[in-house]
């Protein structure tokens, strides 16, 4: 079976101004709300390519109805634990002359309710996949995803983990079977921008510590892929109308699990993945399957370096 994690789920409320104006006071001329994070948006996705997954989390306070109803109303199998302290956030995307998005705090999970989430997740084992995405509130330890990779992985499960900053550094440590950063969360966690040369260094410096696949999305660049046979593959987007850049990275963890569940094969696996990133571009929230599948087929991926014949 299929998890996903998000600890931090949030209400995105996603709005559409001619243009922001700071310090006015200035009207919506659209507005909608969804039900984000990033682990949803992976459980989203996979549930758009027919794959079905169940969702963990932590919601708190009275917004905490609206967001599971919400989700379990589009169909995704929710499993989401009460925190007492806080609420789940309201996170507000601004879609003007150039996209704005201001990320709220979140409930504050006690370490009792940390533990809760722990024993919930100590029954996932063999032939189980947790998806693990997003940050994490402050009253977490950024050792928090470590241990759970950890605890998973001694008990057969594979973990994913699309994250930033001290919680990544720790998980690397824990050897994931995919970390899926964008190109600013490595130059925060390399404190260097990231030329092609040193790109693909750091990228083989995180290999080196264990992870078995690295994903680096580029936003509108396209992505690169050191898989776990040494294999560098470069991918471009596709070419469309963007409409929302928001999930589109959650999309692209999603579509490479799928193509990777689909086909056993890195390179198809990216393909999905570039594709299920650019189709969420192209849509306002997360893409139906059909338009990822379709925009499969124009992806055009080149391989940078051949695989590790030792
Ligand atoms: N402007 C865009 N045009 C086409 N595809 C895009 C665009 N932005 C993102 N994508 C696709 O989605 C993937 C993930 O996007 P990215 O913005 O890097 O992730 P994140 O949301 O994690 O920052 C990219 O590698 C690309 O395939
Ligand atoms: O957990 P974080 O890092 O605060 O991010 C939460 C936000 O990320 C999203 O999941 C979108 O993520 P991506 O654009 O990186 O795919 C939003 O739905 C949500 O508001």
């Amino acid at each position: 079976m299929i998890y996903t994690l998000t600890v931090n789920p949030s209400l995105d409320y996603m709005i559409k101004l001619d243009a922001l104006r700071i310090g006015e006071i200035q009207r919506t001329s659209e507005e909608e709300i969804i039900y984000g994070g990033k682990g949803i948006n992976v459980s989203r996705m996979l549930q758009h390519l027919g794959l079905s997954s169940i969702a963990y989390g932590f919601v708190g306070g009275e917004s905490a109805q609206m967001y599971v109803q919400g989700v379990i109303g589009e169909g995704i199998h929710a499993s989401f634990l009460p925190v007492k302290k806080g609420f789940t956030r309201i996170n507000v995307k601004i879609f003007a002359d150039q996209e704005t998005q201001i990320n709220g705090q979140g409930p504050q999970p006690d370490a009792t309710e940390l533990e809760e989430m722990l024993q919930r997740l100590s029954q996932l084992g063999q032939g189980d996949i947790l998806v693990i995405a997003g940050s994490m509130q402050s009253s977490i330890p950024d050792t928090y995803y470590a241990q759970i990779v950890r605890m998973l992985q001694a008990n057969g499960a594979l973990c994913i983990v699309d994250t930033s900053n001290a919680a990544l550094l720790h998980v690397l440590e824990e050897k994931p079977f995919l970390i899926k950063p964008n190109i600013q969360e490595l130059e925060e966690l390399f404190r260097c921008p990231m030329r092609e040369g040193i790109l693909f260094s750091s990228m083989q410096a995180l290999q080196q510590k264990g992870v078995k696949n690295v994903l680096v999305s580029c936003g509108g660049d396209g992505a690169y892929l050191l898989d776990e046979q040494g294999a560098i593959y470069y991918g471009k987007s596709a070419h469309g109308i963007v409409v929302s850049t928001i999930g589109c990275g959650d999309s692209m963890t999603a579509g490479f699990l799928y193509g990777w569940l689909q086909h056993g094969d890195y390179k198809e696996a990216f393909r999905m993945g570039l594709a299920a990133g650019s189709a969420s571009a192209f849509t306002y929230g997360i893409a139906k399957g059909e338009a990822v599948k379709q925009l499969a087929d124009q992806i055009e991926i080149e391989i940078l370096r051949e695989l590790d014949k030792n």
